[in-house]
């Protein structure tokens, strides 16, 4: 597992942003694995959600990033790999608390839903926050519980 690197991935309604995100990572001198796609071409989302949880489910990387046009396709797709807890960020709130209280280790945002500006934003914020663990970690132990 490389724990100072992330994998993004997206399809071709959040192609634009995917490469907004990439450039801050690399900027923050963070290592990036890029899953695709490569342009606007259209494409199937959940074959690029897959890639992402995939390699996040197997411990290959510690955290995802996922986009899609509202962020929803990618989120039920994401949900369905083991160990990942995929949370659809829209908004600064919904991404501090992703982190604080679910510990979310895929970062999902809908690129027709908000602006690049903001996605940035929301992403320094996941970045940033920690897990409060305590009560919060006891609840996510549940989750494993799950069939
Ligand atoms: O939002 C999405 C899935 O939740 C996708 O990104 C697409 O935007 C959506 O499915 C619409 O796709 P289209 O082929 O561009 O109409």
């Amino acid at each position: 597992m490389n724990n100072k690197s992330i994998i993004i991935g997206c399809d071709h309604a959040a192609f634009g942003l995917k490469e907004t995100l990439k450039a801050y990572l690399v900027e923050q001198g963070i290592e990036v694995e890029d899953a695709g796609p490569f342009n606007t071409d259209s494409v199937d989302y959940p074959d690029f959600g897959i890639k992402v949880a995939g390699a996040v489910s197997q411990g290959k990387f510690e955290k995802g990033i996922l986009l899609c046009g509202t962020g929803i396709g990618m989120s039920m797709v994401a949900n369905r790999f083991d160990h990942v807890r995929a949370a659809l960020c829209n908004d600064l709130f919904s991404a501090l608390m992703s982190k604080k209280h679910n510990n979310a280790n895929i970062l999902v945002i809908g690129a027709r839903v908000i602006g690049d500006i903001l996605a940035l934003e929301i992403l320094k914020t996941w970045l940033q926050t920690p897990f409060e663990g305590g009560r919060h970690q006891a609840r996510l132990d549940k989750f494993d519980k799950i069939n």
